[in-house]
């Protein structure tokens, strides 16, 4: 049995291999996660990185980002539930992690939903996203498939130099020339 399981790791080759790879490092390097992100996912998304192995912090006042954003080895920035009050706090994380070459992850959650709402994550694609993740559309009534997507997302990752990741019952990601589709979800 545990040789079985160590001749099917030494079999993984390409992407899985890398991903793999990833994981195993977030396991036993336990890097800091800093996230700015919605009161309605908060709590599952801590909760996800705790189980990846990482070590989330929900830190998103702005007075604490000079002293705190350089300690995290990334960012993630989703605009769920976006105020006015939060959006410098997130303009500032984001241009500590860009300076300092830190991944960071930005989730527009719902962009186009008012111009406040647009303007802040075009102001956030412009501070350089490593990974930009999204839906092709939002809601419990969404009306867009993720692979509906594939041509804005492939020209967005262009546009901004993002990676762009589309999650859905098949995920999709591109950094504009190869595209991944994976379809490895649970309903
Ligand atoms: N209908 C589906 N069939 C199979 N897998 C799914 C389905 N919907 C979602 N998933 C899986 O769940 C993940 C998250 O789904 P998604 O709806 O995109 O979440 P979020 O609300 O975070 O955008 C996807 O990446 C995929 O792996
Ligand atoms: C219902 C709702 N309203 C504002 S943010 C949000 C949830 C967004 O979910 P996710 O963080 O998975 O994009």
């Amino acid at each position: 049995m545990e040789e079985e399981k160590v001749r099917g790791k030494a079999e993984l080759t390409g992407w899985p291999a890398k991903a793999w790879s990833l994981l195993s490092a977030t396991r036993s390097e336990s890097p800091l996660i800093q996230c700015i992100t919605n009161f309605v996912s908060m709590d599952l998304m801590a909760n996800t990185l705790l189980s990846a192995g990482a070590s989330p912090a929900m830190i998103h006042t702005a007075d604490e980002i000079p002293d705190f954003t350089p300690h995290a080895r990334a960012l993630c920035i989703n605009v769920g539930t976006l105020s006015a009050d939060w959006l410098p706090a997130m303009k500032l994380a984001a241009q500590f992690a860009s300076q300092s070459g830190k991944p960071w992850v930005l989730d527009p959650v719902a962009a186009g939903a008012s111009g406040f709402r647009l303007k802040a994550c075009l102001e956030l694609v412009e501070l350089k996203p490593t990974v930009i993740r999204g839906n092709a559309s939002e809601g419990v009534d969404s009306s867009h498939e993720s692979t509906d997507a594939v041509e804005a997302a492939k020209s967005l990752a262009e546009a901004s130099g993002a990676i762009v990741a589309v999650s859905g019952a098949v995920d999709i990601v591109t950094d504009g020339r190869e595209l991944l589709v994976l379809t490895m979800g649970c309903p």
